[in-house]
């Protein structure tokens, strides 16, 4: 699939690129034939003008006889001339086809919008307008009333009323506006099929009364709608025994009301309260807290924690590469802790080591926790590759960077990976080293004892990396790396190190990851005596 790498989805823009400048020159070539079609049609109007004045008088010329009987051929020869029209172009599109999209594509990058609708808590009408936070005006076209329609659904297959709602509002809103315009079936969906999912989704939230507005404007645009009449009785009904009884509830008899995409028109069950919160209030579920965090770029630092922060010139004590041209470190977070290195890689070296990445990237995957297999989930919505340094100078003079920022051995290290983000790309929280004993070892390397990560773009809104359990938010920044240790001195994990990369709004978010592992660095970084250490 292409949408989880902005990078490989660069491609399609060229791919789109070329299929329009043919389109301009098979418009052009029809131009002409459309021209010769007509001059063709006027030299035979006006034949036909003069044979139907007089037409046995016209027949009786054996001439004009033996044209007419020669009629299937030449409008046969017009139908050939006007089929064969579109071949070149058509075949062309054939040819491209393999390189366009799949649905699996669609419905990730559906599934995009609306995750980064539910962290950023964005309002669905300003999503679809494509005006978001550090995006340039003209960039963007608005989704249409289809579009609006899928994503509606989607929500709605899964369930999510509350979500669904405003997605099929708007589409409604914009049919009502005026019709779409499109080529082919584009542009197709209806107000009916539209509030036929409406009024089921805005009934399950609770308003019976828009529910039965929204149904019967459907048993009136479609009367033999196959659940209009049905619902319709059925909300009237509710309506009733609402004004009758105070306390009538929406859900006591759920099981009368038609779902749209319901299979089993009766008996329309559908999941109850997805939206809903099951936990009280002041409990932030993991996932609560990695969208909180998420949302608000400064994190839990506390103004008091904050001062004992402080950034300095680091010569890696005395390190040969360093001690011309100190790094400039600063502190992130105090526990765990996180520094970063600000102009770690250049311009240059980030242009060079996209190029040598790009090529190679496959979808990212993820270590299952209990099977220990690695496979691609959603919860890894990247693409990335691993860059040796036997190849490339670059990714060489990357490493010794690193070892002399560190200070820490880069033999028992894993080779540079480097990953791009696709649409709502984003990381869960988890920890970069491993907890099973098995995966531990790592072929005797060791586990991996510390992270160092290089942000290699700006990303204009979202993906920042977040430590959902302290609370600490790192922005992205270009050039800059984050570092910290994995594992405490005494060799235990630090759990406090379980952090995730926001889910991306706006922006190509590139990164490069090096995995420092335990063994080597006996020397360097001595362990604890105790388990907290
Ligand atoms: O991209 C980020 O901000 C973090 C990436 C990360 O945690 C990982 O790749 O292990
Ligand atoms: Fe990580």
């Amino acid at each position: 699939e292409v949408f989880t790498s902005i990078g490989h989805m660069t491609d399609l823009l060229y791919v789109e690129q070329e299929l329009l400048s043919s389109l301009e020159k098979h418009i052009a070539e029809q131009e002409l034939r459309l021209q010769r079609v007509k001059r063709w049609k006027e030299m035979k109007e006006a034949e036909s003008h003069v044979a139907t004045s007089d037409p046995e008088g016209f027949l009786g010329n054996p001439i004009n006889a033996y044209h007419t009987m020669r009629m299937g051929q030449r409008w046969a020869a017009l139908e050939n001339f006007l089929q064969e029209s579109a071949e070149g172009f058509v075949s062309r599109l054939a040819e491209r086809r393999a390189l366009f999209p799949s649905e699996e594509d669609r419905v990730g990058a559906a599934r995009a919008l609306l995750r980064l609708q539910d962290t950023y808590a964005l309002d669905a009408e300003l999503l679809a307008s494509g005006k978001l936070p550090g995006v340039p005006l003209v960039s963007a076209s608005a989704l249409s009333a289809d579009d609006c329609f899928s994503l509606g659904r989607l929500a709605y297959s899964e369930g999510r009323y509350a979500r669904a709602e405003p997605w099929l509002g708007h589409a409604l809103r914009q049919l009502d506006a005026g019709a779409q315009e499109g080529v082919g079936d584009e542009g197709t969906v209806g107000a009916s099929d539209v509030l036929d999912y409406l009024s089921y989704s805005v009934y399950r939230l609770g308003d019976v009364q828009r529910a039965l507005n929204l149904t019967r404007r459907l048993a009136v645009l479609d009367p033999d709608h196959p659940r209009a009449q049905a619902n319709l009785h059925y909300f009237e009904y509710e309506m009733a025994q609402a004004a009758a009884t105070e306390e009538a509830t929406t859900d006591d008899a759920e099981g009368d009301v038609a779902a749209a995409d319901d299979d089993e028109e009766e008996n329309a069950t559908v999941p109850d309260g997805v939206e809903g919160h099951p936990k009280g209030d002041g409990y932030f579920s993991e996932k609560e807290e990695y969208e909180l965090l998420c949302r608000s770029a400064s994190g839990l630092m506390t103004p008091r924690r904050q001062r004992l922060l402080s950034c300095r010139y680091w010569d890696g004590r005395r390190h040969p590469l360093l001690i011309l041209a100190p790094l400039m470190e600063e502190d992130e977070w105090d526990r765990p802790r996180i520094v970063r290195y600000h102009a770690i890689v250049s311009d240059e070296e980030i242009r060079h080591v996209k190029e040598l990445a790009k090529p190679r990237l496959s979808r990212a995957t993820v270590f299952h926790p209990i099977t220990g297999e690695l496979r691609t989930t959603n919860n890894r919505i990247s693409k990335s590759a691993w860059l040796s340094e036997d190849e490339n100078a670059t990714i060489a003079r990357i490493n010794r960077r690193i070892g002399a920022a560190t200070g820490l051995s880069m033999e028992t290290a894993e080779e540079l990976q480097v990953a791009n983000y696709g649409m709502g790309g984003q990381y869960e929280p988890h920890y970069d080293f491993a907890r099973r004993i098995q995966d531990a070892s790592y072929d005797g390397k060791g586990n991996r004892v510390a992270t160092f990560l290089i942000y290699m773009s700006e990303v204009p809104a979202g993906g920042a990396t977040v430590f959902p359990g302290v609370g600490a938010t790192v922005l992205p920044k270009k050039g800059s790396a984050v570092f910290w240790h994995n594992m405490l001195a005494s060799g235990e994990g630090d759990y406090d190190t379980r952090h995730a990369a926001c889910p991306v709004l706006v922006g190509s978010k590139w990164v490069a990851n090096k995995w420092l592992h335990e063994r080597g660095q006996e020397f360097r970084r001595p362990c604890g005596l105790t388990e907290l250490d």
